[in-house]
């Protein structure tokens, strides 16, 4: 038994890599990661080899890096920035150098590669001060402390400034103001931000994203409704894509960020379709059946694979968004990503880091060790607990104060010896729900404060406030246990941060399994469920209580993991990705056939003589069919029929005395009776096993010997499949079995598939002479050697005999969405190149020069033994109409048709007079592609008007053919 797959192996083209540093010439065939040429072959082996000449290079910059890093620091322009001290500085994140965007100065690492980060936020809020004076201040949350992190490249950091600025001065003073940071603002106003940011971003996607769920929609309120906050939502996208298109330098990477700019990446590429755009989302991305409740559920997933390269936190994320991809999209997901038609979108989980040594250093400094001082004096005898959140309702925090408050409760005796520190830095203070949570935790904590408290000292200090850089680290050294408590979080970097900070004290992490942090901090953390109250309070005691040795053990796993796994690394696996990406699509790229020239098919059909036309049926003449199957209960009506637009052209074509029409499918017989039954042409049904002129009888050329003994058995197997996988079919045909589970849900009729094939492949009928074809999904079982290709030759042999072609064919196009093991047929007609000769490179720019051919080879024919087989009846498997077939004419003809009768050759194509054409199958070896069933209906439009116009110009009769 062989099975064929429907992927075509993809070849890899050395010259293509991208140019690698001076750095790195030394290092190329080093004996890590490459072949014996020395040349990355695969996408691992390119990828390990980057990250090799990162390390390389890294080692060779890191002290030059120092230097730079102290030279650009500018601490006036960030006095009031804790975050930016004398070693702090957004100049450390973005080298120098002349550019479009008014950031002048150069260095020695202007040769970097240019990345723009784009996200909604910049990693400055700016506060006015004056007509035209600002102040900016360093803005919270993990998405800027993780960038503030990236230093490798050259970055421009593109954003909202959290302001509206209306007037000109202002606009241009900011302007200014930000270049110094490398940063480049994106003005909205206050309209788009209470639709968008307000609204679409934080009151539907953040809860949506989070499993909170959708908000009512209120009918009252227009600004409360989705349709007006998704429109403000893609003009806001628009506003940034015109701003990265007019910073945009060719070559640079722009990577759109989170969930704000889903819809940034279509625009871009529309723009720009050379841009290399990777967009990472740094909340977590939800189950699809989540995903599927969003209104505009299609637009933004359709938007984000515009990208070359989606990134998530976790591998979770990234299956659940590639799994709303085929379930709401019904794309194919494959392991590397989401496929499109051949274009490939990759998705990957890329965890996120912090830049470690950046805490750790801090903890040397006098003024922080000043703070670990005061806060150890204030809490002497007290343990430490500590909480770090952004006041929303994704973290948890009710949650984590009732918690505590159980422990105390159930534990008396810590009453006065523990102390929970609360930061909850406020955030989003115009959407209501934030508002809300402010209101109850307070009145919690009051709460619990009042019930456990004295007149010296209270369990709980809640802070409404952010904390500056040098505080926050210093309450991370002095904690015992932090605890994090999130009902979802995209990573959660507070967990990441307390790590780096606990060298000495080696504290307790008690982490909530719902934070994408408890995939990678998860064997060192005590790991909870937040919405359990009993088990978040014992865990607190078991923390309080951890001894020493274990604390230090689980310490050490995580410190391991928070140094090494950087935001850094991140932003360069990331990066380095998305260029390799690039390669990879462009590799992909040439293998695809270019699109067919309609025009000179068109013109070279109205300028031979005697052609042949060979049409697919399915996806070519066809309506394109819903593979969602929503309209699944309706499966009985979406057999196939003939589009209703190709009936007038198609009816005239079949006029055209000069041309000759077959319609070559895997349908059975009554199928193309039904669509064809009138019209003047050939059918040739089940892969032309049986051929008739519409109108004539059928006639078939099944070999007498074809061994039809394993029908039953695989149609036992299919039945069985059919019954366990809802909304999936069978067809049984006179010569093959279909099994099709198009309409079933996509990742569950895949795994049957799976299954299927094993079991076809190991099981009792794996010995018997038979092919099984893979669709993208379907299964066909046919006897072996059951090819499109290998019919035509017989077709054509009895087409010329019964039409008594004088003339030979000198004009042939053969479209179809076919198979790959039935494209046989598009190489059937190429001309047989001489061995030594290397095959055609396929270009996009000239259409391929073929040579003329003058004569089939026999070597791509039957044998003549073979065509002589004498006539035999029809096998049956099972026949639901009888037809009369007349095989004996069918099988005889086969014989001359390799030449005409004066003894010359049947096809004489000269020049390029041969177009072969996928439909909508991009993997083809056919010489053309044409996009979709509606470009087959344009084409065969075209040549009808082509034969209509050149008739009346020449007066010609219309005759059947
Ligand atoms: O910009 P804001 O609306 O004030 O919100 C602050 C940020 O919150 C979210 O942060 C997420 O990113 C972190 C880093 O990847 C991750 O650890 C955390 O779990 C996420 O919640 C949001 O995604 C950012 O865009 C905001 O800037
Ligand atoms: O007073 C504070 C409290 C927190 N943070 C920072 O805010 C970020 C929070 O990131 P996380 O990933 O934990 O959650 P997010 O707020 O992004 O959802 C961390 O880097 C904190 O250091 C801060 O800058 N000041």
């Amino acid at each position: 038994m062989s099975i064929s797959s429907p992927d075509t192996c993809i070849s890899h083209n050395n010259n293509n890599l991208p140019n690698l540093s001076n750095k790195s010439n030394g290092m190329r065939g080093n004996k890590y990661n490459c072949n014996n040429s020395g040349t990355p072959r695969t996408r691992l082996e390119r990828l390990l080899r980057e990250r090799e000449l990162r390390k390389f290079n890294k080692s060779l910059n890191d002290g030059e890096t120092e230097l730079l890093n102290n030279d650009s620091f500018s601490p006036d322009s960030f006095e009031a920035f804790s975050w930016f001290n004398d070693e702090e500085s957004l100049e450390t994140i973005s080298a120098n150098r002349n550019s479009t965007d008014g950031c002048e100065r150069q260095d020695s690492r202007a040769s970097r590669e240019r990345l723009l980060v784009v996200a909604n936020r910049l990693p400055v809020s700016a506060v006015r001060r004056g007509v035209d004076s600002w102040h900016l201040e360093i803005s919270v949350g993990g998405l800027v402390s993780a960038l503030l992190g990236v230093k490798e490249f050259e970055t421009r950091w593109i954003g909202w400034a959290g302001v509206n600025v209306p007037d000109e001065i202002g606009q241009r003073a900011l302007i200014k103001a930000l270049a110094e940071k490398r940063c480049i603002p994106v003005f909205l106003d206050e309209e788009i931000v209470h639709q968008y940011y307000n609204g679409y971003c934080n009151n539907i996607l953040w809860p949506l994203f989070h499993y909170l769920g959708l908000p009512q929609e209120d009918r009252l309120a227009t600004t409360r409704s989705f349709q007006s906050q998704f429109d403000a939502y893609k003009k806001a996208n628009q506003m940034f894509a015109e701003v990265v298109k007019e910073h945009y330098v060719e070559g640079d990477v722009v990577w759109c960020h989170d969930y704000h700019l889903m819809f940034l990446p279509k625009c871009l590429k529309e723009r720009n379709r050379k841009m290399k755009v990777g967009w990472f989302l740094h909340t977590p991305f939800p189950s699809s059946e989540i995903h599927r409740t969003l209104p505009s559920r299609l637009e933004l997933l359709r938007s984000v694979l515009a990208a070359d390269l989606v990134g998530f936190h976790t591998y979770d994320y990234a299956r659940h968004f590639v799994s709303a991809c085929t379930r709401i999209l019904g794309l194919e997901g494959t392991p590397e990503g989401v496929e499109d038609q051949g274009r490939l979108t990759r998705v990957a989980a890329f965890p996120i880091g912090i830049d470690s040594d950046r805490f750790i250093r801090a903890l040397e400094l006098p003024q922080v060790q000043d703070h670990m001082k005061e806060l150890k004096e204030r809490f002497a005898g007290r343990k430490v607990m500590l909480g770090v959140d952004r006041l929303d309702m994704i973290k948890g925090i009710p949650q984590k104060i009732l918690a505590f408050e159980k422990f105390l409760e159930e534990n008396p005796n810590w009453r006065d010896k523990v102390v929970l520190l609360q930061i909850a830095v406020p955030t989003r203070t115009d959407v209501p729900e934030y508002q809300k949570l402010t209101s109850q935790v307070h009145e919690i904590v009051g709460r619990i404060n009042g019930r456990f408290g004295t007149l010296t000292a209270v369990p709980i200090h809640h802070l409404d406030r952010s904390l500056d850089f040098h505080a926050l680290c210093a309450l991370y050294a002095v904690t015992d246990v932090a605890l994090v408590t999130s009902l979802r979080d995209g990573m959660n970097l507070v967990s990441y941060e307390f790590v780096a900070c606990q060298a000495s004290k080696k504290g307790v992490l008690i982490l909530s399994e719902f934070a994408g942090a408890a995939q990678s901090l998860g064997a060192g953390a005590i790991l909870v469920n937040p919405w359990n109250v009993t088990e978040v309070a014992s865990s607190i005691g078991y923390a309080l209580n951890m001894p020493a040795d274990e604390r230090e053990k689980r310490h050490h796993h995580n410190f391991v993991h928070v140094t090494t796994h950087t935001s850094q690394e991140w932003a360069a696996t990331f990066v380095s990705e998305l260029n390799d990406t690039i390669v990879e699509a462009q590799l992909r790229t040439r293998q695809i056939p270019p699109p067919l020239p309609i025009e000179v098919a068109v013109d070279r059909y109205a300028k031979s003589n005697n052609r042949l036309l060979i049409l697919g049926f399915n996806a070519t003449l066809t309506e394109p069919v819903d593979t969602l199957g929503r309209k699944g209960s309706q499966i009985k009506e979406m057999e196939p029929k003939l589009r209703p637009d190709l009936q007038e052209p198609l009816r005239k074509l079949c006029d055209d005395p000069k041309t000759t029409i077959v319609v070559l499918s895997g349908s059975d017989r009554s199928v193309l009776d039904d669509n064809f039954g009138d019209y003047s042409m050939w059918l040739a049904a089940e892969n032309g096993m049986f051929l008739r002129a519409t109108k004539g009888d059928w006639m078939t050329t099944m070999p007498e010997n074809l061994n039809m003994e394993w029908v039953d058995s695989v149609k036992h197997v299919f039945e069985y499949f059919t019954e366990r996988t809802p909304r999936s079919h069978f067809e049984l045909r006179e010569t093959s079995l279909i099994w099709n589970y198009k309409y079933a849900d996509v990742e569950f009729g895949r795994l049957q598939a799976r299954d299927l094939l094993q079991h076809l492949w190991t099981g009792p009928i794996s010995n018997a002479s038979l092919d099984v074809v893979q669709g993208s999904r379907s299964i066909e079982v046919r006897s072996v050697g059951v090819t499109k290709g290998a019919a035509i030759d017989r077709i054509l042999g009895e087409i010329v005999h019964n039409k008594g072609m004088k003339e030979p064919i000198d004009y042939v196009l053969c479209i179809g969405h076919f198979l790959a093991k039935d494209e046989d047929i598009y190489t059937f007609f190429e001309p047989e190149l001489p061995s030594e000769v290397p095959a055609p490179v396929r270009s996009h720019v000239t259409p391929p020069v073929r040579t003329s051919v003058s004569k089939l080879s026999t070597s791509r024919s039957l044998s003549r033994e073979d065509r002589l087989k004498k006539h035999r009846p029809m096998p049956t498997i099972e026949r639901s109409k009888s037809y009369h077939v007349n095989t004996d004419v069918f099988q005889s003809r086969v014989v001359d048709r390799m030449s005409l009768q004066e003894g010359s050759s049947v096809l004489d194509l000269q020049g390029d007079n041969y177009f072969s054409c996928s439909v909508a199958r991009k993997r083809s070896n056919a010489r053309y592609l044409l996009g979709s069933s509606d470009d087959a209906v344009k084409l065969l439009t075209e040549l009808t008007n082509s034969w209509i116009n050149g008739m009346n110009t020449d007066g010609s009769t219309m005759e059947g053919n």
